[in-house]
Order: structure tokens, then C-alpha cells, then sequence
């Protein structure tokens, strides 16, 4: 049987878990995919780093042509990362026949459109699951298990290296840097930590994922996005207290065919699945018009759960190479985008004031609340022996996200409001 010639681009975290499985799973794979699968060639930025799996030399090259160039090779599994120079290797790749896996988020979520069309045009696959949540194969559900019902609401922990920051925050007290240096060991982080922590990663899975949910194409720009460098320990505290976990949530949503997506430190209750996600997990909870709530969880992040995304993608690109069917998926974004404005967004809000503690503060702002018509579900004013002044902790009820901002502009021209504290969106 004449095997499946892979190149791999890159063997770092997810390569090296994309030739242990294919080595180690090549019976199963074999009786699957209907040939063997052998990693052919593998591109690597320096061929004399020392590497945590034996692997022949004569297989490495730090030259890319090696790989996209060669006409015996079949398919291109991208695992290297980047932007710019991967576009340029993919789509010569592509235009070459070949069809091809990537893990690479940052990558479709800014040129997914243009490099799905060149594989359409050409005939060739290109499929990313292992882009979004690691090793829960989300994206094969929105495309195909829920292919027969309406999304109106994806809420996602998908970034695994904050999750697992604010989940040793929250449990052990544990400092951000030394717990990011850890993630950043354990492979989690990506090659610049920041896109991480101030939420850039999550937005780029959300772009995927809202595109795919709500079936119409949502651009990086239009997520807004908020890191999690803002959150203290206090805040946490305060969470917990209340019955919330802070978690760092992409929420999408489609009322109407009009969306809005979002990634931002949210507070969420502790009775909603959602909350209980801790560590290197991951978890998209999806609402459908006719399903109901159903949601997802997994390892997003790490070695072998990431690669285990991959080498199924794999196969399903070699399966739709032997039926003929490569490059035929129907079309997945077909519906105008109408983006929600701030007026149209609407959520709950905890808010923690910083207040002087004299007669008639909380009802000057509680009259704030209302000359914008923001109701509010519960209002706690208490001493805080840590600072001169008293704290409000205020939550609203569902407020438009316009609303809200009014509201906290009139705060800091209000002299009894000596600090907007936090702001957190509330869920569940
Ligand atoms: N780590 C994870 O848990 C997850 C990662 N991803 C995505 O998978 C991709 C890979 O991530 P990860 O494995 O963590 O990355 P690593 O940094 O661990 O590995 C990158 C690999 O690519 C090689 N490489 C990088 N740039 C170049 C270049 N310009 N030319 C040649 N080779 C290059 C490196 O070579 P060398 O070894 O010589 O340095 C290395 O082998 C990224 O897109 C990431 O966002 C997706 C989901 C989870
Ligand atoms: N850095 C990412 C890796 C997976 O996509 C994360 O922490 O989730």
C-alpha cells in the first residue's frame, strides 16, 4: 500500500505530539485512513537543537522549499506558528495540490477566508481543528453536528494558559508571574506570552468559532477584547464571596442575525458548569435554537491533546483524498454580518466603587443607576479596613453595555466616587 507522505512544519510542542501519535497509533491510523501515514520531512528553525523524542536527521531541514516544493509530498501539517511568512507557505503549498492540517489560530482567524478559498479553488483540504480548544474537537461539531440548528449563544474558556493562571490564583493564592513562568514551561503559553494574558489568543478562537457558529464571516476587529492583567487576587476574593468565579470568557452571541462577540474577565456563577473549568481546560458551552445548552470540555492545550486534533484532521484529509471529495465542503459562511452596536449588548455587571463614607453617597448613586435606567439586583456598602474610604459592590441586572459605560463616565466626574475599583461582566 503506498503510504501518505506528510511534511510537518515545526516540531515544538505540537509537532513532537504529532509524530509520537502517528508513530505510535500507525495501525489504527493505517486501518482508517487506508494507507500508511509516514512523516516525511520535518521543518524546524535549527536542526542541531536537542529535541525531547529520537527522531532521524536526515528527516529535519530548516529550508522550507524542502518540504512545500517537493512533489512527493501529500499533505502539509502546520505546526510552527506565525503569521506572514506560514500565509505565504501554505498558499504556495496549496497552489502545489497539496492539502493541509493547521493548529494555527492567529492564522485563520486573520486569513482563514482567503487561504479556504485558494484550497477550494485548487482542490485541496485545509482543516484547523486543533486551533480552537486543543483537543476538544469543537469545530468538526459546529460544522457538522450542528449543521441542522440555529447558534445563538457560544460562551468559551479557550484559552488554556489564563485559565490555568486564574485557577491557581483562585485556589492556591498563587502570584501571576510565577504561575504564567509555569504555563509557559509546561507548553501551554505561546511563543509571546502576551497575546495569552491580554486575551488575543481567545479572541482569535472566538473569531473562528462565531464565524462558524453564526455562519457569517466575523473579522478579528470586530471581537472586543480585555486581558486578564487587570485582575487582582481581591477581585477573586470578592468573586468568591459573592458565589462567582472569574474566568476569562469568549462570549458570542446572534439575536436576530445581528452578533457581537467578546473576550473579557467575566464572573461567573458557581452554579454554571462553565465556573468549574479549571487549569489547562477548556470548555465551549454552545446554545442551539433547537438543541438546547450543551457544552464541551477538554484539555485546550498541551502536547498530545493538541496533536490528537491534528492527526484526526489528518485523516480526514487523506479519507477525502481517496473518495474524491477534497476541497468539496458547502459553503459554511453564507449570511450577511450585523454587528450588534453597544446600545443592542446587554448583559448583568459587578461593579466595586471606592466611595467616601458620609451621609447620602449611596443614594446619589444609585440615582446614577437610574438616570440611565440601569436596574440593579443587589447593593452592599461596607467598611474596608485596608483603605480610608468605604466599598460599594453593586450588581446590575441586565444593562445595555451603552448604559453601563454612561454610567461609569458620570462616576468619574462624581467627587464621592474616589475609585472605579473593578467592572466585571456577570454570567449565569
Ligand atoms: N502549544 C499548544 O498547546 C498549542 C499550540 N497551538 C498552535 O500550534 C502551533 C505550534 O505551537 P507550539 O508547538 O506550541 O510551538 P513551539 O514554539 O513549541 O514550536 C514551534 C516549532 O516550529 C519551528 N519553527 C518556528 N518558526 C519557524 C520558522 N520560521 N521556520 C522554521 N521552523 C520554525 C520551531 O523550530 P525549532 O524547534 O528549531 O525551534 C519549532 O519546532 C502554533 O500555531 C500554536 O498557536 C494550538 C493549540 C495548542
Ligand atoms: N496558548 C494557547 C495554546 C492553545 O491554543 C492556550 O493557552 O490555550
Amino acid at each position: 500500500m503506498k503510504p501518505v507522505k506528510v511534511g510537518l512544519l515545526g516540531l515544538g510542542t505540537v509537532g513532537t505530539g504529532v509524530v509520537r501519535i502517528v508513530e505510535g497509533h500507525q495501525e489504527d491510523l493505517q486501518n482508517q485512513a487506508g494507507s500508511p501515514i509516514h512523516v516525511e520531512k520535518i521543518l524546524v528553525q535549527n536542526k542541531a537543537k536537542a529535541r525531547s523524542l529520537t527522531i532521524d536527521e536526515s528527516k529535519l531541514t530548516e529550508d522550507p522549499w524542502d518540504i512545500i516544493a517537493d512533489p512527493e509530498i501529500d499533505v502539509i501539517v502546520e505546526v510552527m506558528g506565525g503569521v506572514e511568512h506560514t500565509r505565504t507557505y501554505l498558499l504556495e503549498a496549496i497552489a502545489r495540490g497539496k492539502s493541509i492540517v493547521t493548529a494555527n489560530k492567529d492564522l485563520m482567524a486573520l486569513h482563514g477566508p482567503e487561504i479556504l478559498e485558494a484550497a477550494k479553488n485548487n482542490g485541496c483540504d485545509v482543516l484547523y481543528e486543533a486551533s480552537v480548544a486543543g483537543g476538544i474537537p469543537i469545530i468538526r461539531t459546529l460544522i457538522e453536528g450542528f449543521s441542522s440548528d440555529r447558534i445563538i449563544k457560544i460562551m468559551g474558556i479557550v484559552n488554556g494558559t489564563t485559565n490555568y493562571i486564574l485557577t491557581k490564583m483562585s485556589q492556591e493564592g498563587a502570584s501571576y508571574d510565577d504561575v504564567l513562568k509555569e504555563a509557559q514551561q509546561l507548553g501551554y503559553a505561546e511563543a509571546d506570552p502576551t497575546s495569552d494574558v491580554e486575551g488575543l489568543d481567545a479572541a482569535r478562537k472566538m473569531t473562528i468559532l462565531s464565524t462558524l457558529g453564526f455562519r457569517t464571516n466575523v473579522a478579528l476587529d470586530d471581537v472586543s477584547v480585555q486581558g486578564i492583567s487587570s485582575v487582582s487576587k481581591e477581585d477573586i476574593l470578592y468573586a468568591k464571596r459573592l458565589g462567582y468565579e472569574v474566568k476569562l470568557l469568549g462570549i458570542a452571541e446572534c439575536q436576530d442575525d445581528q452578533i457581537s462577540v467578546s473576550v473579557q474577565p467575566t464572573m461567573v456563577k458557581q452554579s454554571h458548569p462553565i465556573a468549574s473549568v479549571n487549569g489547562v481546560f477548556n470548555a465551549v458551552y454552545v446554545h442551539g435554537e433547537a438543541v438546547g445548552e450543551t457544552m464541551f470540555y477538554g484539555a485546550g492545550a498541551g502536547e498530545l491533546p493538541t496533536a490528537t486534533s491534528v492527526v484526526s484532521d489528518l485523516v480526514a484529509v487523506i479519507k477525502n483524498k481517496k473518495l474524491g471529495v477534497a476541497g468539496r465542503q458547502g459553503a459554511m459562511v453564507y449570511k450577511e454580518k450585523k454587528l450588534k452596536t453597544d446600545d443592542q449588548i446587554s448583559s448583568k455587571y459587578f461593579i466595586l466603587l471606592h466611595v467616601d463614607d458620609r451621609a447620602g453617597v449611596l443614594a446619589r448613586i444609585t440615582q446614577v443607576f437610574a438616570e440611565y435606567e440601569v436596574s440593579l439586583e443587589s447593593v452592599l456598602q461596607q467598611p474596608n479596613p485596608n483603605i480610608p474610604e468605604a466599598e460599594i459592590i453593586i450588581i446590575t441586572h441586565d444593562a445595555s453595555k451603552a448604559a453601563v459605560q454612561q454610567v461609569l463616565r458620570s462616576f468619574e466626574s462624581l467627587e464621592t466616587v474616589r475609585r472605579i475599583k473593578s467592572v466585571y461582566r456577570v454570567e449565569g
